[in-house]
């Protein structure tokens, strides 16, 4: 079952289109990441799936129902959105039996999200003295007071720290393992690839994948990293390598890349080595997921980022 359709959805804001005509399918039970630099659309995706922002134009279904009629599905869906907001004075089960009461939920989730989120024994201070972290875990306990089928995540782990973020992370990942469907948003495929099994990428407001995240792990290349015992070697060694026919795909603060295999790494060493070049260090690894969407659109999220800046500014005129 799908959990979420889209059918030509689009959002505009003047001549800004946001979400470009968008058709994509997510699959139940699966966590789902939503992934795009900032300024995608992402946020604004979100809304429309929660019936907080009309779309321009398409359609969508989330669990079966159309987000034309939100009250259908918000009772079954669980979001965090943006920074919750949460009573500071008072401790955080106090702030979670109050939202459980409006909604109509049993005292009993309370203990059961606290739980979840790993905040039982600490649910009784104030929220002002949480950290960050603390505080995105008890928004997300939020979420889940009414045990969603689906639970939306925008950003959650944006403005935290590395211990934040891996806190957050490792909450994320045993939320997916309960059959629950997560989609989660941000705008670091790093931070959240690891949890991820369906990954949809948006890239300004264009669809660029949707699908598992091991088919694009499968048809990522390898690259060989390697360095020249002195800088001022670098720029010889590039150009030894690009004369015996490899593609050295970049060159940053000595750091040569080229995309080149682990059968390569032999050959390249000895060509150095031939051209009286020692070498520092030389590595085989994979591509990283950025490098293979980097492959798909030919530019780089700042060149994006740019032009999007460009539309933006065209459309407020
Ligand atoms: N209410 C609005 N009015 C005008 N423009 C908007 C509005 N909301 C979003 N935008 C613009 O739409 C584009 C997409 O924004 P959106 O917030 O959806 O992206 P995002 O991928 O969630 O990025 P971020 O992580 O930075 O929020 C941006 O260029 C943004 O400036």
């Amino acid at each position: 079952m799908e959990m979420v359709t889209t059918a030509g959805l689009t959002r505009r804001f003047g001549k800004l289109t946001a979400v470009k005509p968008l058709t994509v399918d997510l699959p139940a039970g699966k966590v789902i990441g939503l992934v795009g630099p900032n300024g995608s659309g992402k946020s604004t995706l979100i809304r429309m799936l929660l019936g907080l922002m009309r779309p321009s134009a398409g359609d969508a279904t989330v669990l079966g129902a159309p987000i034309s009629a939100p009250q259908r599905y918000l009772g079954r869906v669980g979001a965090l959105v943006e920074n919750p907001a949460f009573v500071p004075g008072l401790s955080a089960r106090a702030n979670l039996m109050s939202l459980a009461r409006l909604r109509g939920l049993p005292n009993t989730r309370v203990d059961a999200v606290l739980h979840t989120v790993g905040l039982t024994g600490r649910d009784r201070e104030p929220v002002k003295r949480y950290s960050l972290g603390m505080k995105q875990r008890l928004g997300i306990a939020a979420a889940l007071l009414p045990d969603p089928a689906l639970l939306i995540l925008d950003e959650p782990t944006n403005g935290l720290d590395p211990s934040g973020i891996v806190e957050i992370r490792s909450l994320l990942a045993q939320l997916g393992t309960a059959g629950r469907t997560v989609l989660v948003s941000s705008h670091l495929l790093s931070e959240i690839e690891a949890i991820c099994e369906h990954l949809v990428v948006i890239r300004f407001g264009e669809l660029l994948y949707s699908g598992p995240i091991t088919g694009l792990l499968t048809s990522a290349g390898q690259h060989v990293d390697l360095r020249a015992e002195h800088d001022a070697d670098t720029l010889r060694l590039v150009q030894t390598l690009q004369a015996q026919g490899w593609q050295v795909a970049s060159n940053t603060d000595g750091e040569v890349r080229v995309s080149a295999g682990a059968q390569d790494a032999a050959p390249i060493n000895r060509a150095a080595h031939a051209a009286g070049i020692t070498l520092r260090s030389l590595s085989v690894a994979r591509d990283s997921l950025e490098d293979v969407f980097l492959a798909m659109t030919g530019d780089t999220d700042q060149q994006l980022m740019a032009g999007r800046a460009t539309e933006a500014r065209q459309g407020a005129l």
